[in-house]
């Protein structure tokens, strides 16, 4: 298994609004999962448990074989394990596409020369190539939202965890993204984990999973 959840819990504001009520769920190595349910059930929250990015206060949360209970080993997940994109691109919009790829990577460890040629990889697959020096600020929206795949894919994730990654977007441009998306994911070899309120996306992955209830089902 790839990501192992077991009887997580979450709340906020000292238990007053209670969001994970026991969320057990398993995804396996290589699927792509779809995670949906009306707004405020806790999808994003369920992904932020996953990435590291929000602990669990009872619960288990395993990705990639690791536990995911401590400071260290969270920051191990985000720099090595997984990838996210959120539905607003979260780029620079002041820096160009390549230092918004660069810059995060190298902090965290990556040598310049390794991380130059993982950006001119991931645009040459994104279409991008010819944007790298480019303020974000004037890229079109899809254009920024295939940036923010590219970072997401930076540290070559085994897992990419998208919190409505084309939610942003118009007609056009979303089904583009996800198309890009679903064959990113292929290409590499990922685990995929998105929420989304787009049923007509969710069918197109292998499985979805409703939340309701601070729980999840099939
Ligand atoms: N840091 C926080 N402090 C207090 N409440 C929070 C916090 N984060 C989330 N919540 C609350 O937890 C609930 C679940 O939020 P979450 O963002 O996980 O839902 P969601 O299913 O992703 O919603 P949407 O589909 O609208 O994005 C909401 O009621 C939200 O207001």
């Amino acid at each position: 298994m790839m990501i192992e959840i077991d009887d997580v819990w979450r709340s906020y504001d000292e238990g007053r609004i209670e969001v994970l009520k026991g969320v057990t769920l398993t995804v396996e190595k290589g699927s792509t999962v779809a995670l949906v349910g009306s707004s405020g059930c806790g999808k994003s929250t369920l992904l932020n448990v996953i990435a590291g990015l929000e602990f669990p206060q009872k619960g288990k949360v395993s990705v990639a074989g690791r536990g995911v209970e401590d400071e260290v080993s969270r920051r191990e997940l985000l720099r090595h394990t997984v990838g996210f994109v959120f539905q607003l691109h979260h780029l620079m919009t002041g820096l160009t596409l390549e230092e918004n790829l660069l810059v995060p990577a190298v902090a965290v460890g990556m040598s310049k020369k390794d991380a130059r040629g993982r950006v001119l990889e991931l645009a040459a697959e994104t279409g991008l190539s010819e944007r790298l020096d480019r303020r974000v600020r004037e890229l079109s929206g899809g254009e920024r939202q295939r940036g923010a795949l590219c970072r997401a894919l930076m540290n070559r994730p085994q897992v990419l965890l998208a919190d409505e990654p084309t939610g942003a977007l118009d007609e056009r441009n979303r089904e583009a993204v996800f198309d890009l998306l679903m064959r990113l994911v292929a290409e590499h070899g990922l685990t995929l984990v998105m929420a989304t309120h787009d049923i007509e996306l969710a069918r197109r992955c292998g499985r979805v999973v409703r939340m309701r209830d601070g729980r999840v089902e099939e």
